[in-house]
C-alpha cells in the first residue's frame, strides 16, 4: 500500500522540477500543499506544510501534527517534524525551506540545532491559497532569506560549547581540598552575557560555596539588577564519578529561580590528581 509520501529522492526530485520546467528550488514551494496535506490537526484545523532541501539532493516534507486529549505543547510543529524526518533520513545538511506560515519562535530556535543554521534559507509562502505553480511568480534564490535574518542574534549550540569552556575555566580555579571534586558553572544572561563561578571548599563542611551560587554572585553583582528570569543556560563542569557532585543540586536550584533556563551538565575525567590536569 502507498501511503503519503515524505521523502522524495534526489533523482526524483530532478525529473518532477524538469518536467515542470522549473528548478529543484523553485518545486520546493509548489510542494508545500502537500506538505500541507500531510498535517494532521484534529484540534485546530490549520494545517501547515513545511518543505526542505538538503544537501544530498533529497526533498523532505513535513507537516504539524496535533494530539486531542492533552495539552497543547505536545503538538509537533510541521518545521519540528521536517528537521526530524532529516535526521531519521540521515540528511548531512539541511539548505532550503519552503513553509506555509510564519515559523513561530520556538521553530526558529529549533532550526539552530542544525549544521550551518545561519545559512539555511527560507521561504514564507503563505497559505494554501497562493499559487507558487505560477511561472510569474516562481521562486527564486534571493526570495529565500536567511536563517541569520530571521533570527538575529542567535543562541545555538555553540553558546552552549563557549559556556561549557566557560565553566571548565572554572572548576580548574576551585578551591576543593577536601573532596578533591572540583567544579565550575557557567550562566548566561539573553544578552549572551557570561557568568561563571567556582566551587569553593570550607574546612568546616557546610560553609562550602558551590559553583551555581558562586555564578549567581556573578550574576548578581553584574546583571544590571535584573531577574533571575534571564539567565537563560547554565553549564556545569564536574569530575567524572565525584563525590560531591553538584550536578542535583545546581538543577534545583536553577529550576526554581529560572525555569527556562537551558542547563548542561557535563562529568570529565581527571587524568590525574592535580586540578591543573582538568578537562
Ligand atoms: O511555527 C509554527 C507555528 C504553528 N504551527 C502549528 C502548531 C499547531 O498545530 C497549529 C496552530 O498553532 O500550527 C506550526 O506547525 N509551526
Ligand atoms: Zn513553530
Amino acid at each position: 500500500m502507498d501511503g503519503p509520501i515524505f521523502v522524495i529522492e534526489a533523482s526524483e526530485a530532478d525529473s518532477m522540477a524538469k518536467q515542470s520546467g522549473l528548478t529543484v528550488l523553485q518545486l520546493l514551494p509548489t510542494l508545500v500543499k502537500s506538505a500541507q496535506a500531510l498535517a494532521r490537526t484534529p484540534i485546530s484545523n490549520y494545517q501547515v506544510g513545511a518543505v526542505g532541501l538538503g544537501s544530498s539532493g533529497r526533498i523532505f516534507l513535513g507537516g504539524n501534527v496535533e494530539f486531542p486529549g492533552l495539552p497543547l505543547y505536545h503538538s509537533i510543529h510541521a518545521e519540528q517534524f521536517l528537521i526530524t524526518n532529516l535526521t531519521l533520513n540521515a540528511e548531512p545538511s539541511l539548505k532550503y525551506v519552503a513553509v506555509s506560515a510564519a515559523p513561530c519562535g520556538h521553530c526558529r530556535q529549533f532550526f539552530q540545532e542544525i549544521r550551518h543554521a545561519p545559512d539555511i534559507h527560507l521561504l514564507i509562502t503563505g497559505d494554501s491559497n497562493s499559487n507558487h505553480n505560477c511561472k510569474d511568480d516562481l521562486a527564486n534564490e534571493e526570495q529565500f532569506e536567511p536563517m541569520s535574518c530571521l533570527l538575529p542574534h542567535r543562541f545555538g549550540p555553540d553558546d552552549l560549547l563557549d559556556l561549557r569552556n566557560e565553566a571548565l575555566e572554572a572548576a580548574n580555579k576551585s578551591h576543593a581540598p577536601y573532596t578533591n571534586c572540583p567544579s565550575g558553572l557557567a550562566l548566561m544572561d539573553c544578552e549572551g552575557k557570561v557568568f561563571s563561578g567556582s566551587y569553593m571548599e570550607s574546612a568546616a563542611y557546610n560553609p562550602s560555596m558551590g559553583p551555581v551560587q558562586a555564578a549567581l554572585v556573578a550574576y548578581v553583582m553584574g546583571g544590571r539588577g535584573g531577574g533571575y528570569d534571564r539567565i537563560v543556560a547554565a553549564a556545569l563542569v564536574e569530575k567524572q564519578g565525584a563525590q560531591a557532585r553538584q550536578e542535583e543540586t545546581a538543577r534545583l536550584l536553577l529550576n526554581e529561580i529560572s525555569p527556562k533556563c537551558e542547563f548542561q551538565g557535563v562529568s570529565l575525567c581527571f587524568q590525574s590528581q592535580s586540578q591543573s590536569q582538568f578537562q
